[in-house]
């Protein structure tokens, strides 16, 4: 075994003992009475969100330890892999002692949160030093970014020959069904055609966790972020196809009767229904809990549905909305929300909306396009009575927050494959694009931007089947979720920021495809709990967890 695994793993340690000082840390100042205390954490959200940073950083630093380990367990732990192990790790650990970038303008530094002894002394660690010295340098850069232009790639079995055989069988399909035309349906603008969505049912996409007596395949999450990602390296838009119906087929196999499993479950596993997940609305994006669309039980047992919502994306051709809506008193909390099987008319082009009480508007968008997003508006929209979720009111947000971990793995997922599809477009055009009379991955500095991008993709990856497998463990994985969704948005938006600057000028144009990848990368930030809300749930997960354990 290479003497960098084993240091890898003992580094993994020592990034974790680091952040536990830094959660004893937070806690004092946020859960002075060993209690969190909201207030106090959102005067104090520098430091929760640092500690949450810090502690992705310190897990994607495992989760790599942990591949290299899978990796040479095959007999698969090569140069590439070695060097990628290296310069990830010895990033993170850098990141770890003088600073992690939060966002584009907010660098989150332990020392100034009150750590600086406790960094001096994680760096000057024997196992940690070699990362940070010999780890991410110039010259395993070049190294990596060399073999990297070569067609080498880092090791991505997964020990387990169904998915693996999975991950080919979807690769190839993206590369001859998706990626050669994503670039024109974005420019036009247009819906992924029905044709390719069937393609895609044919494969099994929509049904990947919904159990087999229903339809589906019955297999889990690491299956599910093995699929999204593959479709997303061809184009966002067909690794995104699939989280409607894997919210709606996770909500109704959750908490659905009976009759709602067998007539829903099938139908979404084969593709005949197509859902769309209704729940943000104008005024209450972040703060979902206090939403206020109406749906009020007429005397024939229905719901009559009054309100708006927004951002609905795939809502005209849907055949079916989970929609979220207050059935409590106004003002009643996350308590008084219910969550609706909506059925839908189909719409088409010509009458995106035919059903009366609803009508939509789409919202022209930078990218994430193929799918289109929409304002609603519902004004006495009938949804059936036996299309209240689990037949009881008042569940509806708990249904949707038993829905976070998976929808977030799978987002995590689509982001380590918008990832993908930035570095090998980086890499293609910098192999064959010559300035100076060298290739642009002759110099340093584009070689530096290939192989971070490798190696931080890696990691998210990584960060993102860990947490995956906890899900598919039974484990509650809300915090190794929120971090898998948090590292793999950032991962996602630099790879594309570093690919487009690749690219020069040509990279600024709308015909190079780099352009489009930009543009879908910016979301993942945004949707399914934005970076910010992610940290909140990940630093407050991660103080009152430790409150928990103590107080037993
Ligand atoms: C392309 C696209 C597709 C979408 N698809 C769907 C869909 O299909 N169904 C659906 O229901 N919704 C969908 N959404 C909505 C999406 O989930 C919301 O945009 C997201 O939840 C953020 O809500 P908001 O836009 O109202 O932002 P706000 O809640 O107004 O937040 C704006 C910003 O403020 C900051 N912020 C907010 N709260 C805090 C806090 N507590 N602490 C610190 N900072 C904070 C964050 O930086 C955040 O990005 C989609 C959105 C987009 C753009």
């Amino acid at each position: 075994m290479s003497d960098w695994i084993a240091r890898a793993r003992q580094c993994a340690d020592a990034a974790a003992r680091l952040v536990d000082r830094l959660r004893a840390v937070a806690a004092r100042q946020v859960a002075p009475a060993g209690r969190f205390d909201p207030a106090l954490a959102e005067t104090n959200q520098r430091m929760v969100h640092g500690l949450a940073w810090a502690a992705t950083t310190a897990e994607a630093i495992a989760a790599s330890a942990d591949w290299a380990a899978r990796a040479d367990d095959q007999a698969s732990f090569g140069e590439v892999e070695e060097l990628t192990l290296r310069i990830g790790i010895g990033e993170y650990c850098a990141q770890l002692a003088h600073g992690i970038p939060i966002s584009a303008s907010e660098i989150v530094r332990l020392g100034e949160l009150g750590l600086a002894n406790d960094c001096t002394r994680f760096c000057e660690a024997e196992t940690v030093r070699p990362f940070i010295d010999d780890g991410n340098t110039v010259h395993t850069r070049a190294a990596l970014a060399a073999l990297l232009a070569e067609g080498v790639r880092p090791f991505e079995g997964l020990g387990d020959g169904e998915l693996d055989m999975m991950r080919d069988q979807l690769r190839a399909f993206t590369a001859e069904r998706i990626a050669p035309f994503a670039h024109g349906w974005h420019l036009a603008d247009a819906l992924i055609p029905l044709e390719v969505v069937g393609e895609m049912a044919e494969l099994g996409v929509f049904g990947i966790c919904i159990p087999a007596q229903y339809g589906g395949l019955g297999l889990g999450k690491l299956a599910m972020s093995v699929v999204s990602e593959e479709l997303s390296r061809g184009w966002i838009c067909a690794g995104s196809l699939g989280t409607r119906s894997e919210i709606a087929g996770e909500l109704i196999a959750a908490n659905g009767t009976e009759a709602q499993r067998a007539g829903y479950l099938p139908r979404i596993a084969d593709g005949t229904v197509l859902p769309t997940a209704v729940f943000t609305e104008p005024d209450h994006g972040s703060d979902l809990a206090a939403i206020t669309t109406r749906a009020v039980r007429a005397e024939d047992g229905s719901y009559r549905v009054t309100g708006a919502k927004t951002w609905i994306t795939h809502a005209a051709r849907a055949d079916l909305m989970t929609l979220l809506c207050r059935t409590g008193a106004p003002g009643s909390g996350y308590g008084g929300l219910s969550m609706l099987l909506a059925e839908k008319t189909r719409g088409t082009e010509a009458d995106p909306f035919p059903d009366p009480g609803i009508e939509g508007s789409e919202i022209a968008v930078l990218g994430y396009r193929g799918m289109k997003e929409y304002a609603l508006g519902f004004d006495g929209f009938a949804v059936a009575g036996e299309g209240l979720l689990g037949g009881e009111e008042g569940q509806g947000f708990k249904q949707l927050m038993q829905t976070f971990e998976g929808a977030r793995i799978q987002t995590a997922a689509r982001a380590v494959g918008v990832g993908w599809n930035a570095f090998e477009l980086g890499l293609a055009y910098a192999c064959e694009r010559r300035q100076f009379g060298r290739t642009l991955a002759a110099f340093p500095r584009v070689a530096d931007k290939l192989a971070m991008m490798a190696a931080e993709i890696v990691m998210a990856r990584e960060l993102t089947y860990s947490a995956a497998k906890a899900k598919d463990r039974g484990e509650r994985c809300d915090i190794e979720a929120g971090m898998a969704k948090l590292l793999a948005a950032r991962v996602a938006w630099t790879a594309a920021d570093s690919a487009l600057q690749v690219h020069g000028g040509n990279g600024y144009a709308l015909e190079y495809p780099i352009s489009r990848v930009l543009c879908d990368a910016r979301i993942l930030n945004i949707f399914e709990g934005a970076a910010e809300i992610q940290a909140q749930v990940i630093g407050k997960g991660l103080i009152a967890r430790r409150g928990n354990a103590a107080s037993r």
